[in-house]
């Protein structure tokens, strides 16, 4: 249940604590305050002193709008066959017996759930991703919302019978303080001491044989991924790569994904959806080029992408399967008919901006689990790709190419396609980067395309 009611934190514990012993279990509490401003890395890292290792971030850095979790109040993980169906009416339960006090009700504020899938839930999980399953959200237990220069910090904790209000209640507080006290930034660089990548030989005869089963008419579309692993020094910083990422990865998502010693980090330019209240935004994003080092060069190689005739076929299955997609669930929906450039600090992609109005009844998760994979990450057509992955890929994609985002008790909610990403584990990390393969691919520039995709990781980690 929401209220908007203004109470402060001790009456809302006490209230929980009354319910709590009235229904004799425990009752999530979760409380919103307004605060001051607070440098959402700083945050990040001070969260490392006060919970066991599960922080997250979050930040579409063309709106300036971060979320930073730390600790876990309540976890969401789904086992049964339709993970995204699972996720959802766990949250929902969990909302339905919940004690909210939000009286701002901002996107992103109160009661979240952050979290993430996996790419493919069929594929064998290997030991790299042990941390990850294959659906994994969670509740923080404290929560900084960053929007349109406002400072929110929610509180969710579980109550229990006999709890008490006032030690709770300083317990808590402390925490908050800590938290949100200004922490002295060292960016720290990372220091590579050994870089590999992952059989790249191997990889390009694998292009070739998805070209040979897309000549054959089994497929249009296969997006083939591959891993490079490097070592550090020493550990790595997670607070100094967030910051580094922020600074050089414009026009992406950044995001982390701790669980205890690993986490999942990244800038994703690919937007899988957003929903604000019934408003339903989506991309396509396919087709690649560098960037050019003058403007001149830059505009040249941008106008070939543009009229490239594999680019654009990469990209059109993409458009076509998004469209399909999204009007299962909604009304109005709007698709230009020619794709622009989306330009980034190493590369720049072609993309179709998508929007509609959802209608009644459906939610983020319905659209998800239309979307996951798109033809960007998987192919076209879906089963036919994903079971050439499946099948032939030599990698544990993990989280890598999956939804990874929030959503809140209001309808709103985001996810990105976890791309340009890397999964650090102590010393150590395993980078991703794939490409859409085609009839006209060539398996030398598909190769030098993902070497490109990996620059934006590997440049923040010292490479
Ligand atoms: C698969 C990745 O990116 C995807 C593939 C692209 C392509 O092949 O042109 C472009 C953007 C993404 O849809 C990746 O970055 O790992
Ligand atoms: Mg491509």
């Amino acid at each position: 249940m929401i209220q908007t009611e203004v109470k402060e934190l001790e009456e809302a514990l006490e209230e929980a604590i009354m319910i709590a012993k009235d229904k004799n279990e425990p009752q999530l509490l979760s409380y919103t305050d307004k605060i001051n401003e607070v440098n959402p890395i700083s945050f990040f890292n001070k969260a490392k002193d006060i919970n066991d290792r599960n922080r997250f971030f979050w930040t579409s850095s063309t709106d300036s709008f971060f979320l930073v979790g730390a600790g876990e109040a309540f976890g969401l993980q789904s086992t049964s066959v339709n993970r995204f169906e699972g996720i959802e009416m766990q949250w929902k339960k969990m909302l339905d017996k919940s004690l909210i006090f939000n009286s701002f009700q901002q996107p992103g504020t109160g009661p979240i759930a952050l979290g993430g899938f996996s790419f493919d839930p069929e594929k064998e999980n290997t030991e790299l991703w042990e941390k990850f399953g294959g659906s994994q959200f969670r509740v923080p237990a404290y929560l900084l919302t960053v929007s349109n220069g406002n400072y929110y910090l929610t509180i969710n904790v579980v109550v229990h019978a006999e709890d008490h209000a006032k030690q709770l209640y300083f317990e808590l507080v402390k925490n908050k303080k800590s938290l949100i006290k200004k922490d002295k930034l060292w960016p720290v660089k990372s220091v590579i001491s050994k870089k590999a990548e992952v059989n790249p030989d191997q990889w390009k005869e694998l292009v070739l044989k998805a070209m040979k089963e897309i000549k054959k008419g089994k497929a249009d579309k296969i997006v083939l991924a591959r891993e490079m692993i490097v070592s550090f020094e020493k550990d790595v910083d997670l607070s100094s790569i967030l910051h580094d990422l922020i600074e050089t990865q414009t026009n992406s998502y950044i995001f982390a994904f701790e669980n205890s010693e690993d986490c999942f980090i990244g800038a994703s330019p690919e937007q899988l959806v957003r929903v604000e209240g019934n408003q339903l935004f989506s991309s396509c994003l396919a087709g690649t080029a560098p960037r050019g080092f003058t403007s001149i060069e830059d505009r040249t190689i941008g106008e070939e992408l543009l009229t490239d005739v594999k680019n654009r076929q990469e990209h059109k299955f993409v458009v076509q399967m998004i469209k399909e997609s999204v009007v299962e669930c909604c009304e109005e929906v709007r698709v230009p008919n020619h794709p622009v450039l989306y330009p980034l600090k190493n590369l720049q992609h072609l993309y179709t901006p998508v929007q509609a109005r959802l209608k009644n009844n459906y939610s983020i998760f319905d659209i998800v689990q239309r979307l996951h994979p798109t033809p960007a990450l998987g192919g076209f057509p879906q089963d036919k790709s994903l079971a050439f992955i499946r099948e032939n890929e030599q990698l544990d994609r993990g989280w890598y190419g999956a939804p990874i985002g929030w959503l809140d008790a209001y309808q709103n909610g985001e996810f990105a396609v976890a791309i340009r990403s890397a999964l650090i584990k102590g010393r150590e990390a395993s980078l991703f980067a794939g490409c859409g393969v085609v009839k006209d691919s060539d398996p030398e520039a598909e190769y030098q395309e993902t070497n490109m995709k990996f620059i934006p990781m590997l440049s923040v980690l010292g490479g």
